[in-house]
Parts: C-alpha cells; sequence; structure tokens
C-alpha cells in the first residue's frame, strides 16, 4: 500500500508551482525491487499532467545518473517496480564502466506519444530543479533529445543534451552493445560477424543502429518489433527476415540481442530461447537477478546488460565533465567494454558462476571501496 507514511513534502522549493514532490522512500521499501534505495521522490501537478518519480538508488561513488523514461504504465506501483529497477542497474552499470556517478532513473507515467506537452516538461524541469545535485537525467525509452534540450533550457540537472554537445547517446550505446556482441563471440571462438544469425528485439534507436553495424558486417538478421512499419523498413535495409514479436527468442539465430524492454528473460521464457548468446542493448532483460542461472545452466553466455549497454551513460557523463564533453575521449573509453566484458566472462567461467553475479561482484567491490575512502 502506497503512501501509508506522512509524506515529506518539498515546499519552500515549489511556491507559486502547481508541482507538489513527496518522499515516497518509506512507501517504497516493501516492494522487493527496493534494495537500500537512498530516495525515492514522487512529483505530481495535476494541472499540467505530471506524475513522475525519480528513484535514487547509489551515491557512494557520485550524484545519481540515469536517463528519464516516458512509459504508460498499468499503475503506479509497475512504475515504481520499473523506476526501482533501472536505478539499481545504474548504480551497477556506473561503478562497472569505473564512473564517479552513483545510480538514478526517473519514469514518467503517461504515453510519450500522446501526453507529453510542454506544461508536462516544465513542471518536471521544476522536479528536477528542486532536486538539484541529488540526480542528472537524460534520454531513455519515450524521451527524446528535443526533451532532453527543453529541461536544459531550463535546469542544469540534464545531460545527453545539444546544448552540452554529447546530444543522444543511443548510437553510442548501439556501438558499445555491437563491440560486446563480438566479444561475447570471440569469447565462443567467433572472430567474424559473416553469416552469423542475430534476432533482434526492438528496432527503435538503439536497436536500429545496432542493425546497421551488424549487417555492415555480414550478419545475417531476424528482426521484431511492435511497430510493424519499422520491421517492414528493416526487411529492406538490411535483407532481414521478420519475425512475430513473441516468436523472437525462438527464432534460430546465434545471437539474441533484446533492444526493446526489460524482463523478456524468465523461467518461462528461457527455455525457449534458441541463441547461444544473449548480448543486447535493453535494460533489466532478466526478470529476475537468479535467471542468469537458468541461462548458464542451458549453456548461454549472458553478456550483463548494464555492462555491455554503458555506452550511452558514459557519453552523457562526459558531458558533465570539467572540461566538457570530448567525442575521442568517450569512445576510447567505450572500447574499454568488450575487455570488461572478456574479464567477466572469464571469471564466470573459472568460478562456475552466472556472468551477472560476477559482474554485481565488480560493482559492489568498487562501491564498497568508495565508502571506506
Ligand atoms: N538509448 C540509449 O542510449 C540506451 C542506453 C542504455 C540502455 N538502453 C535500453 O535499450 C532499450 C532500447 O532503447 P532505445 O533508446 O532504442 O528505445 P526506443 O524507444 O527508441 O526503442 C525501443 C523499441 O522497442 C520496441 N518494442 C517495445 N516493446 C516491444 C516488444 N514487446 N517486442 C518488440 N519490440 C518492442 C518499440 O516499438 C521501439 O521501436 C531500452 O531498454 C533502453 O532502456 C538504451
Amino acid at each position: 500500500m502506497l503512501h501509508a507514511h506522512t509524506p515529506r513534502i518539498l515546499k519552500d522549493t515549489l511556491q507559486g508551482s502547481t508541482l507538489t514532490i513527496t518522499d515516497i522512500t518509506a512507501d517504497a521499501a516493501h516492494l522487493e525491487a527496493f534494495d537500500h534505495h537512498e530516495h525515492v521522490w514522487h512529483g505530481r501537478d495535476e494541472a499540467r499532467e505530471l506524475n513522475a518519480i525519480v528513484a535514487i538508488h547509489n551515491t557512494a561513488l557520485g550524484p545519481a545518473l540515469g536517463g528519464t523514461r516516458m512509459w504508460p504504465h498499468e499503475s503506479f506501483e509497475a512504475a515504481l517496480t520499473d523506476v526501482l529497477r533501472l536505478s539499481r542497474g545504474m548504480t551497477y552499470k556506473a561503478a562497472v564502466a569505473g564512473m564517479h556517478f552513483g545510480g538514478g532513473k526517473a519514469v514518467i507515467i503517461g504515453d510519450a506519444k500522446k501526453e507529453k506537452t510542454p506544461a508536462l516538461l516544465e513542471a518536471y524541469a521544476e522536479m528536477l530543479a528542486a532536486l538539484s545535485g541529488q540526480y542528472y537525467t537524460a534520454e531513455d525509452v519515450g524521451f527524446t533529445l528535443a526533451d532532453a534540450d527543453f529541461l536544459r533550457a531550463r535546469t542544469d540537472n540534464v545531460t545527453g543534451t545539444t546544448l552540452g554537445g554529447s546530444g543522444n547517446p543511443s548510437s553510442v550505446t548501439a556501438h558499445g552493445v555491437f563491440l560486446g556482441l563480438k566479444a561475447a563471440l570471440r569469447h565462443r571462438g567467433v572472430n567474424a560477424l559473416e553469416g552469423v544469425t542475430i534476432a533482434v528485439q526492438g528496432l527503435g534507436s538503439v536497436g536500429w543502429t545496432l542493425c546497421e553495424k551488424l549487417y555492415a558486417e555480414g550478419a545475417k538478421l531476424f528482426v521484431t518489433d511492435i511497430d510493424t512499419a519499422r520491421v517492414e523498413e528493416a526487411c529492406r535495409s538490411f535483407h532481414a527476415t521478420s519475425v512475430a514479436p513473441g516468436e523472437i527468442l525462438s527464432a534460430p539465430a546465434d545471437v539474441f540481442a533484446p533492444c526493446a524492454l526489460g524482463g523478456v528473460l524468465s523461467a518461462e521464457t528461457i527455455p525457449s530461447l534458441h541463441a547461444g548468446i544473449v548480448a543486447g542493448a535493453a535494460n533489466n532483460q532478466l526478470a529476475r537477478h537468479e535467471d542468469a542461472r537458468l541461462l548458464m545452466e542451458r549453456g548461454i553466455l549472458y553478456a550483463p546488460d548494464y555492462v555491455i549497454n554503458a555506452g550511452g551513460l558514459l557519453n552523457v557523463a562526459a558531458e558533465l565533465s570539467p572540461g566538457g564533453y570530448d567525442r575521442a575521449a568517450t569512445m576510447e573509453e567505450v572500447a574499454r567494454i568488450p575487455e570488461t566484458l572478456t574479464g567477466i566472462f572469464q571469471r564466470a567461467e573459472a568460478d562456475r558462476r552466472p556472468t551477472n553475479d560476477v559482474a554485481a561482484e565488480i560493482a559492489d567491490e568498487r562501491i564498497a571501496a568508495a565508502r571506506t575512502t
């Protein structure tokens, strides 16, 4: 039951506004996804139709950084679970990538195509400004470069903008996933993409660019999306084979690249997975952390999502560095994703443990070290 506790409202920062920001940390604590979040804030503005949650998981390594997702969650609790899982993932992503940022994430509940208005974004900019210093945001599903620029013109706590120079991080994320996917293949003794079959789920900003790169190096693609026009275009552009959304896991591919939403790998779906490697961009690919063991037991190599998809985070974080955004330096950091993944694959194999256990251990070690210094 949410709102069972007396809420703490940030009144002082919101004079003259219709926005209310409530501390719902204690209310969220009963959820399995909570995992010691430092703060969870609920922003509500009925006049401007904003219903947003900002989750700040851990700031031991630095201020929380993570994108804003706009999605029509079926309930407030579903949105809360989503943002908590995403926020925790950002802590781990930043830590494994060796960054001086913590984990946070935001969701705006609503249909980005129909309900995202300038008034809603104004209210959200006020919310970010009120949380100043705790949380920096950027793009995510349903939240575009234009939205980030809109916010950046009103508050400093936004990155991944044209104004700061790094722009939309999706192409950098896709590049990191591409390099990581090839590292997973190399780990399995496959040194070229020519003739390798890859099932790509989701042909959005990241999935599409990933397809371009894979196709350019000779991979054969199976593609799916709930947007059929996108699928048709991919079939034309990449000579890809179209697969129904519900059948992408069982497509006869060597690699499964999830690039849509999270939770696609679960105890129910893993038995039907055909591929021997999972390497894709989506956040929270596993329904539960423990599901990675099911992949391991089936001999499937899993590239932990927050390790392989760290390119976008590295790119937006660079905008906040003291010297400003430096693309060449960022791409050098992204080029280290394969090395990080290979280290995780080797340690997991040597210890007979799931790859995501090893990745989490690396993150936990870095966070613990930061706490003691
Ligand atoms: N954009 C980035 O830089 C970045 C960085 C890290 C992680 N990610 C993650 O990667 C994933 C993709 O991000 P994006 O920026 O490309 O998002 P996007 O919104 O541009 O694309 C997502 C695509 O998935 C499709 N989709 C949704 N549900 C589907 C389903 N059930 N089956 C098939 N397709 C479906 C959508 O129609 C859309 O085309 C997300 O999980 C995101 O959190 C993105």
